[in-house]
């Protein structure tokens, strides 16, 4: 796989080098929401965990597939623990995507000019592997809609890896890492690179952290999968804040519906009482519309809404 040519490098790294004591005006973010956040003691228990062995095992499966289900409903967010993924592994992925951003500019550069596989064996295996995982959650998703439509919708599906660079900043409190949104794909599996938070979801109004336990993937519903569950899974908006101390590093895999695939609500999800919420569309079409908008919020599903009278 080649990933030379969309690693995205930002100048912000090489901005961040100068130790700058403020931030440069283009990159000021005025309007941010500060009512954060529900770290209030006693209140705060972070998002639900998901163990996937669990949701393989015999005796554990249901309960643990009805844990899947409410954390897909209610929060649109879990973490995914005992995934499988060796933690060496993980640790060999993480620290040759901190490598690559410790390059010289100019070494990066080479990447752009002439497109060549970054370690491509490692984030090879690594899409695999996801890939894997996606499917088995997707698997899962579809038992407990009762709708294998789902599944099949998802089978041979599109991966998009995606990593993210957060330079520290001399005043976090006055920009942001990554705008709110919601994630376009059906399903989000991020891996945090190195120890540093920053992840933020919108939850009952407030920005809640989330704290990724050690090697968990969080996983989270994108808009795709909200419109083939017809609206029984949401998508929620999420965004990503910096810090003055630390660089942050993500990697995000986006899993996606097949190139030549339509989206749509799920045929046994649609009833009378239910009535298909968004209309159908096909992959390509749909990333199109995306593109073309302004990151923000979730305003790109309203294009798809269906508005029902009652
Ligand atoms: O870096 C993060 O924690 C969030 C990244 C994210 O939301 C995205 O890549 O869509
Ligand atoms: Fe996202």
């Amino acid at each position: 796989m080649n990933f030379g040519s969309s690693l995205p490098v930002p100048s912000v790294q090489e901005l961040a080098k100068e130790n700058l004591a403020h931030v440069p005006p283009r990159y000021l973010h005025p309007h941010q929401q500060h009512f954060l956040i529900s770290h209030v003691d006693g209140l705060f228990h972070g998002i639900p965990v998901v163990d996937m062995q669990n949701l393989l095992s015999e005796e554990a499966g249901n309960s643990e597939l009805a844990k899947l289900h409410l954390a897909c409903k209610e929060w649109g967010f879990f973490q995914l623990i005992n995934h499988e993924l060796d933690s060496n592994f993980l640790d060999k992925i993480k620290l040759e995507i901190r490598d690559f951003f410790n390059l010289a500019m100019s070494e990066k550069k080479k990447f752009w000019q002439s497109p060549q596989d970054v370690e491509g064996d490692t984030l090879e295996c690594y899409s695999e592997q996801l890939n894997n995982i996606a499917m088995t959650i997707f698997g899962h998703v579809a038992k407990v809609l009762e709708s294998k439509e789902i599944k099949e919708l998802f089978e041979d599906g599109t991966q998009i890896l995606r990593i993210n660079y957060y330079p520290p900043c001399p005043e976090p409190e006055k920009v942001i890492g990554l705008t709110p949104h919601s994630d376009g794909a059906g399903l989000t599996i991020l891996l945090q690179v190195n120890e540093v938070d920053g992840l933020q979801i919108r939850k009952d109004g407030l920005w809640v952290p989330v704290k990724p336990l050690p090697n968990a993937f969080i996983v989270n519903v994108g808009d795709v999968l909200e419109i083939i569950t017809n609206g029984v899974y949401r998508s929620i908006e999420h965004r990503a804040r910096v810090n003055s101390e630390k660089e942050r590093i993500s990697i995000a895999a986006f899993h996606s519906v097949r190139q030549d695939g339509v989206i749509g609500p799920a045929a046994s999800l649609i009833s009378e009482q239910k009535p298909a919420g968004f209309k159908r569309i096909g992959l390509a079409e749909y990333y199109r519309s995306r593109y073309a908008r302004k990151l923000d919020g979730k305003s790109h599903l309203d294009a798809f809404k269906i508005e029902h009278q009652n």
